[in-house]
C-alpha cells in the first residue's frame, strides 16, 4: 500500500524567541505537520515546552500539530495539551505503568494518540494497544536533544513496527537524526512520518524540506 509521507519539522531547533514566525515559515515552506517536543527534565535530561507553547503557536498555523511528550507522569497533562490545540499526542511506553489509560485519555479528550519507543524498547510493547493508537513513534536517537546522530539499528525496528501494524491505519514516525542522507532508507524500512529538526532549521526551510521529501521518494 502506497503511503503518503509526512514531513514534520521539530521546533526544538527553531528560534524560540520567534516561534510564531518560525511555525508560519515552515508551514509556508511545505511542512505537513509541526512536531512539538515537550521535555520535563526528569524523563529526559532537558526542559523545553508545555501546553502554553502549543496554544501560543496554534493560531499561527492550520498545519497538524504533533506533540511528542517526553514527560513522566504524562497523565496529568494530556487534557491540557489537547485543549491547547494538539491534533496528536504521543506518550512514551516507558513513561508509566498505565499506557492504555493514557491512550484512552488522549482520544477521549479529542486528539489522535501515539506511543513512542526509546531505542532499547522493543515494538512488542505496543502489541496489545494497536486498536488504541494512530501512530508509533520510533526514537531513532535517545530522547532529550536535537542534533544527534541517527542510530542505524533503528531501521530494523521501523520495519518490525510496520510488520506489526499490518493493515491497520497506524502511522510509523521516525524521530531523531533524520536527514536527506537517510530519509530514503527510513521510508523503505516502513516509516511514513519523518521528524526533522536540525536538518531543517538553520537553513532554507523550503529547500531542506524538499531535499528530505525527494530523498524519501
Ligand atoms: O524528540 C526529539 C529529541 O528527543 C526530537 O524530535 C528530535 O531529536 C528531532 O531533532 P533532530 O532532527 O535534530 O534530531
Ligand atoms: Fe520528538
Amino acid at each position: 500500500m502506497a503511503r503518503e509521507v509526512k514531513i514534520a519539522p521539530s521546533i526544538l531547533s527553531a528560534d524560540f524567541a520567534r516561534l510564531g514566525e518560525e511555525v508560519r515559515a515552515v508551514e509556508a515552506a511545505g511542512a505537513d505537520w509541526i512536531h512539538v517536543d515537550a521535555m520535563d527534565g526528569h524523563f529526559v535530561p532537558n526542559l523545553t515546552m508545555g501546553p502554553n507553547v502549543v496554544s501560543a503557536i496554534r493560531p499561527h498555523v492550520t498545519t497538524f500539530i504533533d506533540v511528542h511528550l517526553m514527560i513522566a507522569p504524562a497523565e496529568p497533562y494530556l487534557g491540557a495539551f489537547v485543549n491547547a490545540g494538539a491534533d496528536l499526542v504521543t506518550v512514551h511506553a516507558e513513561a508509566g505503568p498505565h499506557l492504555h489509560r493514557s491512550l484512552q485519555s488522549i482520544r477521549e479528550a479529542g486528539a489522535q494518540a501515539g506511543v513512542a519507543l526509546n531505542p532499547a524498547t522493543p515494538v512488542s510493547h505496543v502489541e496489545h494497544v494497536l486498536d488504541d493508537i494512530d501512530l508509533i513513534l520510533v526514537m531513532t536517537v535517545n530522547p532529550g536533544f536535537g542534533g544527534q546522530a541517527f542510530i542505524p539499528a533503528m531501521l530494523e525496528k521501523i520495519a518490525a513496527a510496520r510488520a506489526l501494524v499490518g493493515d491497520r491505519p497506524i502511522r510509523i514516525e521516525a524521530d531523531g537524526g533524520v536527514s536527506p542522507q537517510n530519509a530514503g532508507d527510513v521510508v523503505r524500512a516502513g516509516a511514513d512520518v519523518l521528524v526533522a529538526g536540525s536538518a531543517i532549521f538553520g537553513g532554507d526551510y523550503a529547500e531542506r524540506i524538499r531535499a528530505i521529501r525527494q530523498a524519501a521518494g
